[in-house]
């Protein structure tokens, strides 16, 4: 880059700071705040902690601060999410989203849990496409939330059973949401898919600061 787009954008970014404010949220193991490291730092890791209430993260991206929400998503947290997703520029639904395929059903059905089974998923996982889909048509058909964009990220598409897109869509019933702008994502954390995707579309959505 040239001294004078240098200056251009340094310029630039003194009189257009924008700014924006969003809420993630998703069930419990989604990789909520693997997503809000690999934002700020590219960073990834196995070693995740579940966040207990809530977690405030400020990320700057070029003009762009933006106030991250990170919520925890086990159960007895999820009677927060409509307080933080309140007033925010976007609401940020993020799942794993993971095929039944007939051996897993199988194992399921017969209880068995075959460490050996390739498809060995906890019984959490197994359910995260419907509880997430109530969880989050319940969510919004809050009042306060009306015509808060949404941005839905399928996260883990580096496993073998993540489901496809079209999928996804389908089973979390996004085409029923009429009121709101809903865009959806496939992306990986761990593998950093799609986070340039995820980053633009954020930064779309943020405001000038008055
Ligand atoms: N394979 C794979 N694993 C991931 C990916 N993103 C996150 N994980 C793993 O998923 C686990 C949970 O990640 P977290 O970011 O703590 O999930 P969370 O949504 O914040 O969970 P809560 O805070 O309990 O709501 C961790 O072991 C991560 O390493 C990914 O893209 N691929
Ligand atoms: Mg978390």
């Amino acid at each position: 880059m040239g001294l004078w787009d240098s200056l251009l954008n340094w310029l630039r970014s003194l009189f257009f700071k924008q700014e924006m404010e969003l809420s993630l949220v998703g069930l419990q193991n989604a990789g909520k705040t693997s997503l809000v490291n690999s934002i700020a730092t590219g960073g990834y890791s196995e070693d995740m902690i579940p966040t207990v209430g809530f977690n405030m993260r400020k990320v700057t991206k070029g003009n762009v601060t933006i106030k991250l929400w990170d919520l925890g998503g086990q159960r007895r947290f999820r009677t927060m999410w409509e307080r933080y997703c309140r007033g925010v520029s976007a609401i940020v639904l993020m799942l794993h989203a993971f095929k039944e395929t007939s051996e897993c059903l199988h194992v399921f059905k017969h209880g068995i849990m075959n460490h050996g089974f390739r498809y060995v998923v906890d019984a959490a996982d197994r359910d995260s496409v419907p509880i997430s889909r109530s969880e989050l048509h319940e969510l919004l058909t809050k009042p306060s939330l009306i015509g808060i964009p949404l941005l839905v990220l399928g996260n883990k598409i580096d496993k073998s059973e993540a489901l496809a897109k079209q999928a996804l869509v389908e089973q979390l019933g996004l085409e029923s949401l009429k009121d709101r702008e809903v865009c959806c994502y496939m992306i990986s954390c761990k593998d950093s898919v799609n986070i340039d995707s995820v980053i633009d579309w954020l930064i779309k959505h943020s405001k000038t600061a008055g």
